[in-house]
């Protein structure tokens, strides 16, 4: 009944105990809002979606943070660009980011902080990490020393002699250059606030260990990124928050990437595939099947055929659920607990692939209960499914996917008549002995991706798997 979750600083799965017994806290490094979202970012806010779905399975009490960086380089380049003020460029695509979540199931964050709303908070850790000998100012910049903090780099386990960590622009007046900006020194043309050392702009790293702390006090469970945010981002997180005081995070989680030929997809290097695309070719349901299901440490290796597998493998499941919804007259509840072998799947490190393996077992377990017109046992493995389902937020009878699934329905109903006509065909030509003619309509069917089965109470049709 303990989860186990893979901690990136200990290299090994750890057993999960909250820092308060009942509830858990969940940092997410959110988006930079530079623009709209590829599935890459859907995928790393998925993967924690149904980290904190297990652990409210589990009866934890979620508090989830999911920032927003909504000042950066990029966005400020945007803004020039474009001609538009910088904040019109973040609520933008914040907006499509929010968009992105939503469409594909994701629970909101408790809180979405913006990066630009704890300036008072960025000032104020910058001021203790200055008094305690862990940050300078330079030239209107404040940078964080890396050698007073011996701890340096021990979550990507690196040595700080062989590091180089480039300056950005205007970076002048450091003591070591592997130093980091915490706070940027105002440029022209650039937003900035003001701070003791002069006007500029807050560093990413500072924004999230200044959130974190905010929402989440000095120690908090989990803290997660993709794989790319281990350096520098969450060694400088670490840096910050523990040279202020802080604990800070208990375990760190890391979402692996969506990939385009072995590469990261990314907006900058143009391999992206934006998830306002992909909803007008693929049903949410079975994109949030597709990259939600694989092992969060799993890369996945965007295709169109890996999609269309998903789809079949989805439908499938869905199939079962309808059959058996109608077979039952009702909507049948899910179960109050999902299977012993499921749970431990998800206990082991959120195991959704062999938590997935259940389902499609369980599904065709009621599959063979339903050609055995056994109703009992197949409304009982339904309630199953849709207990494991609702879990990975894949239920497609949830009113979360209602607009969707009433439509699926519709179709549903029309695409039956169809088949039903055509088989009364069939059934006519039987009834005359005309096998020719009975067997070419089954083909016909067949080679459209229907499978027919002749059951006691007339034949049955089926999407093929
Ligand atoms: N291809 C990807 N696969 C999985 N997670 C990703 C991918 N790209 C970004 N992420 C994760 O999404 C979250 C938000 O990312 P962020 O907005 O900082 O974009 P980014 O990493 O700069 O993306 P890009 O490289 O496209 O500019 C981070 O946790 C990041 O690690
Ligand atoms: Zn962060």
């Amino acid at each position: 009944m303990t989860i186990r979750l893979y901690d990136t600083s200990a290299r090994q799965i750890r057993d999960f105990t909250p820092l308060k017994p009942g509830c858990v806290s969940i940092y997410l490094c959110g988006a930079t809002v530079q623009a709209a979202p590829h599935i890459g970012h859907i995928r790393s806010g998925l993967n924690f979606d149904i980290m904190r779905r297990w652990f409210e399975y589990r009866g934890y009490e979620v508090t989830f943070i999911r920032n927003v960086t909504d000042i950066d380089d990029k966005i400020i380049a945007k803004a020039h660009e474009q001609g538009r003020p910088w904040w019109s460029i973040g609520y933008e695509n914040e907006r499509a980011f929010n968009e992105g979540y939503t469409a594909l199931g994701c629970l909101p964050p408790t809180y979405e902080p913006r990066a630009t709303g704890h300036i008072t908070e960025m000032i104020e850790m910058m001021q203790r990490l200055i008094e305690r000998g862990h940050a300078y100012a330079a030239d209107g910049n404040v940078y964080f020393d890396v050698r007073s903090f011996p701890q340096y780099l021990e979550l990507s386990r690196q040595e700080l002699d062989n590091l180089l960590q480039p300056s950005g622009e205007g970076e002048t007046g450091k003591r070591d250059p592997r130093d980091f900006a915490m706070w940027k020194a105002a440029k022209p043309g650039e937003p900035t606030w003001p701070t003791p050392w002069g006007p500029g702009r807050p560093g990413w790293h500072l924004e999230c260990s200044a959130m974190a702390h905010k929402y989440l006090g000095s120690a908090f469970d989990v803290h997660g990124g993709g794989l790319d945010l281990i350096f520098p981002h969450h060694e400088n997180e670490i840096a910050q928050a523990k040279a202020y005081g802080d604990d800070f995070a208990r375990y760190w989680v890391h979402n692996a990437w969506v990939t385009m030929a072995g590469d990261k997809m990314s907006k900058s290097l143009g391999n992206s595939v934006l998830v306002s695309e992909m909803v007008k070719q693929w049903r949410p349901i079975v994109l949030r099947y597709y990259l939600g299901t694989p092992h969060y440490r799993s890369m996945i290796e965007y295709s169109e055929e890996s999609l269309r597998e998903a789809e079949s493998a989805f439908a499938r499941i869905e199939g079962f659920v309808q059959r058996v919804t109608e077979l039952a007259g009702k909507t049948v509840d899910p179960a109050a607990e999902v299977p012993p072998a499921f749970a431990e799947a998800m206990d082991d490190d959120l195991g959704v692939p062999q938590a997935l393996a259940v389902v499609h077992t369980t599904v065709r377990q009621g599959n063979s209960a339903l050609a055995a017109d056994d109703k009992e046992a197949a409304v009982a493995r339904l309630a199953e499914v849709r207990a494991m389902l609702g879990v990975l937020g894949l239920d497609p009878l949830d009113e979360q996917w209602a607009g969707e699934s009433d439509q699926s329905e519709d179709l549903n109903g029309v695409v039956d008549s169809l088949v039903r006509l055509v088989l009364d065909q069939r059934e006519s030509a039987r009834a005359r002995k005309d096998w020719a003619t009975a067997d070419a309509i089954r083909d016909q069917l067949t080679q459209s991706g229907l499978a027919i089965e002749d059951s006691p109470q007339g034949p049955r049709w089926s999407l093929k798997s």
